[in-house]
């Protein structure tokens, strides 16, 4: 679903987890009334546990707390986190549980990330409760402050209040803060709910084909639709500058981003600029395109795209855009850019890999 333009936002880039880590926990305990996360992939860990004392530590000074983790995402988190958390007076709930008879539809995950503090400030983007982010993984996390919250806060509560979601009933307040209007940005919330509701990708194709100047796609996970890879090579073609940087190494999902590359060629063939991030694993999702910005939790992938539920926040200002084109570019010095002339002599193994890779990432995105 697509909401309407706010106007007089305020919205920060927290590059790196140094950055958006200490933050997201300093709002945590400076929370007065209410504290909401959303999270898609949690693991029992180091991260996790700051997290959760930080939680149970507001739940027990009377700061309500409402977490609501995916069930498949959130596997991983052993029954002593959930425990202490929900003894110490957090409500907890899962999105979507597994269900034998319902094969496809526990393919629907919520893939968002969200923290929403007293109703009034909201962070989004692309990080995990997963102790890779206090080791070497970059991601980026936006904090919002102003009239945008209000779509945020919305977006949660009709998940907690979803009959698709399971656990601790406790009531929730959707009324926002009053907030004022703290800043000038214009920002809207746009959100995929599977098929039925592509709002991100929807609005990610307008952006993209009616592109005048720039179009710098960021993801670790380059799965697009044939209609996207289409268009990002037209735009190329039309002299656009069209921009892709990709995780390089220390992928996570190695086989995924073998897949990715097998649209480098056509991609290369179109004058699309491609860099591979090396100096770690980079797990952030934006892309900017002229002075458009969309950033959150979707990546480029079919899953993201066609079946998650997924929360972004669009932003259109020229100097917004050009802090994040900053961070594109000093990423982009530190990949290796991939060369046509090179790409195009590489081993008939890897173009194998390529292509056994491909086909089963479209066998996945067809099983629904
Ligand atoms: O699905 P994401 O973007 O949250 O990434 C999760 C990682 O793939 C876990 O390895």
């Amino acid at each position: 679903m697509e909401t309407d333009w706010k106007q007089g936002n305020r919205i920060v880039l927290l590059p790196d987890s140094r950055c958006f880590v200490p933050a997201l926990l300093d709002a945590i305990d400076s929370a007065r009334e209410s504290i909401w996360l959303e999270q898609y992939l949690v693991e029992s860990g180091r991260l996790t546990r700051r997290f959760f004392a930080a939680l149970a530590r507001a739940a027990q000074r009377g700061v309500e707390v409402h977490v609501l983790l995916d069930s498949f995402g959130a596997a991983g988190l052993g029954q002593r986190e959930r425990v202490r958390l929900s003894t110490s007076g957090a409500a907890l709930r899962h999105y979507n549980p597994f269900m034998m008879r319902r094969l496809r539809r526990n393919l629907v995950r919520t893939h968002r990330k969200l923290v929403l503090i007293d109703r009034r400030v909201a962070y989004t983007g692309g990080y995990c409760l997963t102790d890779d982010y206090l080791g070497d993984w970059f991601d980026l996390m936006v904090k919002m402050e102003g009239p945008v919250v209000a779509d945020w806060i919305t977006l949660f509560a009709d998940l907690w209040e979803s009959p698709r979601t399971h656990g601790d009933k406790a009531p929730i307040a959707r009324q926002p803060a009053a907030t004022g209007q703290p800043g000038n940005l214009a920002a809207r919330l746009a959100h995929n709910e599977g098929q039925h509701s592509p709002s991100i990708r929807h609005s990610l194709h307008r952006q993209v084909v009616a592109a005048t100047r720039r179009i710098w796609l960021y993801t670790p996970y380059f799965l697009p639709s044939h209609q996207l890879r289409r268009s990002l090579a037209e735009a190329s073609a039309c002299g656009i500058d069209v921009r892709l940087l990709v995780a390089g190494k220390g992928h996570d999902h190695p086989s995924v981003r073998t897949a990715g590359r097998r649209h480098y060629d056509r991609l290369l063939d179109a004058g699309v600029a491609i860099y591979e991030y090396q100096p770690r694993f980079t797990h952030a999702k934006f892309c900017i395109v002229d002075d458009w910005v969309t950033v959150g939790s979707c990546n480029f992938d079919h899953w993201s795209l066609h079946w998650n539920l997924e929360a972004n926040v669009e932003v259109e200002n020229a100097a917004f855009a050009d802090e994040l084109a900053g961070l594109f570019e000093n990423h982009s010095q530190e990949s290796r850019p991939i060369l046509a002339e090179t790409w195009k002599h590489r081993p008939g193994s890897q173009r194998l890999r390529e292509r056994i890779a491909a086909l089963i990432g479209a066998w996945l995105a067809g099983l629904r």
